[in-house]
């Protein structure tokens, strides 16, 4: 295989060191000869590129590595976007949460009304990195997109710039794959998941151990514990990602049939999240009191003593994900991954525009997806409001309609009334002047 080039956007990521690392670390297998990362803020990007340009010392030091802020520069014949985005930075991320928690709703980076708010801020500039990608790079790029919230992302850039190389992604199968593998004592790569749904949206329907189902004993164990064990886990240890693996228990006694993706709290128990939320300390505030501190923290150590400490961030299934599926674009070794999708059938009796999540065997042929079937009623109708309530807010970002993401707003499951979903979309229009389409 000829070695590739890498052009990650939000390059000031706090992902960014962790992408990197996984990418050199598989260097015997999936050459890389550049790395280039750009984003919009210089300071912050450059900022991590200080650990960036150690990590590529220590583990590859002849792969080339620069920023930029230029998209010329950025992705001229680049072979791969990895694209990471994070439209208003966790300072809007706080906004999200927080607005709709006032409003006595579920506060969430991807889910409920904060994930729709974040939709809004994030569709158009992935159309102008989609824009800037076919301009530059080579003919045969893929730009593989983690960007949140993906299931809007994906459903808006499909209609939008349906012809495009984009391929989105999520590490949080990936991540309770990792935790199942523990449960199990067995290889994660040894596991292969039946699993179907929209983005953060999704049910395990059959786990796969060397061609054995081991279902049955996950679903007794999630049932008792919900994904927690015993063997520590170095990305899922802080009490909120805690309480997240231990609410899969009471969703499991409620809803035995398939283990479900830990996002789907958000829906199922709406309530009792609101409840344990506060309202005045939320993720956002975690987040930026602990992995972004963490990072900057060592960036600033670094310039002032020259030390840096490569254990302050972990590559995880968030790396790994992402170059595994980009060696299996370029070298046909049986990838199976679960990717989201145009449906076009695979699972029967929902839109075939619909942006699925399921399983695909991936080569340098492209994608093929496994056929889901039909679903059964409960599961279907989740999905359909879902479904209603993203092509709603997708709509009204492409016809600027106050009516359609009003309508969005009320669609969705963690909402209660119209009254609920039109006072959080009043306050969100006025905090997001700078970043949404004009509703009229
Ligand atoms: N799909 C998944 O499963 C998954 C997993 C992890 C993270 N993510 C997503 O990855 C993104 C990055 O997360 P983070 O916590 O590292 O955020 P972060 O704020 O640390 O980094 C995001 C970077 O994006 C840059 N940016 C914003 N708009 C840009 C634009 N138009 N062009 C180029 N750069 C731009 C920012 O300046 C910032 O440096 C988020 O969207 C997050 O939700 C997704
Ligand atoms: O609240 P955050 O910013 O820590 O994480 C939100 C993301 O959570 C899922 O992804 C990963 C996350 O990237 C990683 O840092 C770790 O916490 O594990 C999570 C599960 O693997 C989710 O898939 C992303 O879409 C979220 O952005
Ligand atoms: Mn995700």
């Amino acid at each position: 295989m000829n070695a590739k080039i890498i052009t990650i956007v939000g390059g000031g990521s706090t992902y960014t060191p962790g992408v990197v690392k996984a990418i050199l670390s598989k260097k015997d297998t999936f050459p890389v000869k550049e790395i280039r990362a750009y984003d919009i803020d210089e300071e912050r990007q450059n900022d991590v590129a200080i650990i960036v340009n150690e990590v590529v010392k220590a583990i590859c030091p002849e792969c080339k590595f620069f920023t930029t802020t230029d998209p010329k520069t950025a992705f001229e014949n680049t072979n791969f976007v990895f694209a990471q985005i994070r439209v208003g930075k966790y300072a809007m991320r706080e906004q999200d949460e927080k607005i709709a928690l006032k409003h006595g709703a579920v506060g969430q980076e991807t889910c409920g009304c904060g994930g729709l708010a974040y939709g809004l801020r994030t569709i158009y500039p992935m159309v102008e990195i989609l824009d800037m990608v076919e301009k530059y790079a080579a003919p045969n790029h893929w730009i593989l997109n983690y960007s949140n919230p993906a299931a809007i992302v994906a459903l808006a850039l499909k209609k939008l710039r349906p012809n495009a190389r984009i391929i989105n992604i999520c590490d949080m199968p990936v991540a309770i794959m990792n935790s199942m593998a523990d449960i199990l004592h067995c290889d994660p790569h040894d596991i292969k998941p039946d699993y179907f749904g929209l983005n953060h949206f999704g049910w395990f329907t059959n786990i796969w151990v060397n061609g054995e189902s081991r279902f049955a004993e996950l679903k007794q164990h999630a049932m008792q514990h919900g994904y927690l064990c015993d063997v520590p886990d170095e990305q899922h240890w802080e009490p909120s990602w805690v309480h997240t693996y231990g609410n899969v228990k009471p969703m499991m006694e409620r809803f035995p049939d398939y283990l479900p993706n830990t996002y789907l709290q958000y829906y199922l128990l709406s309530q009792d999240i609101v409840d344990d939320s506060n309202p005045d300390y939320t993720r956002a505030n975690e987040v930026m009191d602990g992995r972004e501190k963490t990072l900057f923290d060592a960036i600033k150590r670094y310039k002032e003593t020259g030390a840096y400490d490569d254990g302050m961030f972990v590559v995880g299934a968030h790396g790994t994900f992402i170059v595994d599926l980009a060696e299996s674009l370029c070298r046909e070794n049986g990838g199976r991954y679960l990717l989201i999708v145009k449906n076009e059938g695979a699972i029967a009796d929902l839109p075939d525009d619909a942006m699925v999540e399921i399983p695909c065997y991936v080569s340098p042929r492209g994608i093929e997806k496994i056929s889901i079937g039909h679903i059964p009623t409960f599961y279907k109708g989740m999905i359909e409001q879902q479904y209603a309530c993203e092509k709603c807010l997708v709509e009204g970002a492409m016809e600027n309609s106050y009516n359609k993401v009003l309508q969005a707003f009320t669609l969705n499951k963690t909402i209660k009334s119209s009254t609920q979903a039109k006072a959080i979309l009043d306050e969100m229009i006025i905090a997001n002047k700078a970043y949404w389409p004009e509703l009229k």
